[in-house]
């Protein structure tokens, strides 16, 4: 069968990256998107605002909503204090298969833990399964109406604690207006948006950050 976007953008990573260089897989992954096939990545541009977000937040306790081909978990796992690690999930096993590979070749395996299923389902298994008590930073980055009811979801399971940052991709392309309403009038959250553009495109888009008061 053809092969998918992911696995021809993990060929290029292998072709262009140098293996346990995170730098250069991200390079190679910008590259392949705007030289060859456009993909959802979140990109340089806004790669660089969850770049500093991270840096400011210096988490211990990380979690990706939709980790595609693992492009912003390169990006956040090589930003990571030793020893931390980040936990991102997926439910594609073919996306998952390649995002493995991709966070290989960069060498940062150590530092996250892919775990393959629904969001809905894998929330409320954290703390059993991870021992996770609540998140530091998590960024949502999956389908776009899924984003509401998992923030739910992340407050009747406990997960959040007052300074817990929660940073959300495509607020505005394609666009989560029920999430975006909800965390901007909501008085348990404390929102900001990062104006940006949609991955390799001039369309607007951009980054919210939702900090939980608690
Ligand atoms: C509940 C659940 N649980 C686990 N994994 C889940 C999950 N829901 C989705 N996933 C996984 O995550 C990725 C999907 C990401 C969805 N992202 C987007 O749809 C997206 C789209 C665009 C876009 C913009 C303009 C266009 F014209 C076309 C596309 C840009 C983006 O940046 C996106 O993120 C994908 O790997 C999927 O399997
Ligand atoms: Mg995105």
């Amino acid at each position: 069968t053809r092969s998918t976007r992911p696995q021809r953008m993990l060929k290029a990573v292998q072709k262009n990256g140098t293996k346990g260089n995170p730098e250069s897989v991200i390079s190679a992954i910008d590259y392949f998107c705007k030289h060859s096939e456009w993909a959802m990545n979140v990109g340089d541009e806004k790669g660089s605002i969850l770049d500093s977000v991270v840096t400011e937040v210096n988490p211990s306790t990380v979690l990706e909503l939709g980790t595609y081909c693992g492009y912003s978990t390169v990006r956040i796992a090589r930003l990571l204090s030793p020893g931390t690690k980040l936990i991102t999930l997926e439910f594609n096993p073919v996306n998952a298969a390649v995002a493995r590979q991709i966070i290989a070749y960069a060498g940062l395996q150590d530092k996250v833990i892919l775990v393959e299923g629904s969001s809905g389902d894998l929330i409320p298994q954290m703390k059993e399964r991870f021992g996770i008590m609540t998140f530091d930073f998590i960024f949502l980055d999956h389908w776009k109406d899924r984003y509401l009811p998992d923030i739910k979801l992340f407050e009747e399971c406990g997960l959040l604690r007052k300074g817990s940052v929660l940073l959300a991709d495509n607020v505005i392309c394609p666009g989560t207006p029920e999430y975006l309403e909800y965390v901007r009038n909501s008085p348990r959250y404390e929102s900001k948006y990062y104006p940006a553009h949609l991955e390799y495109t001039k369309v607007e888009d951009g980054l919210e950050k939702s900090v939980f008061l608690g």
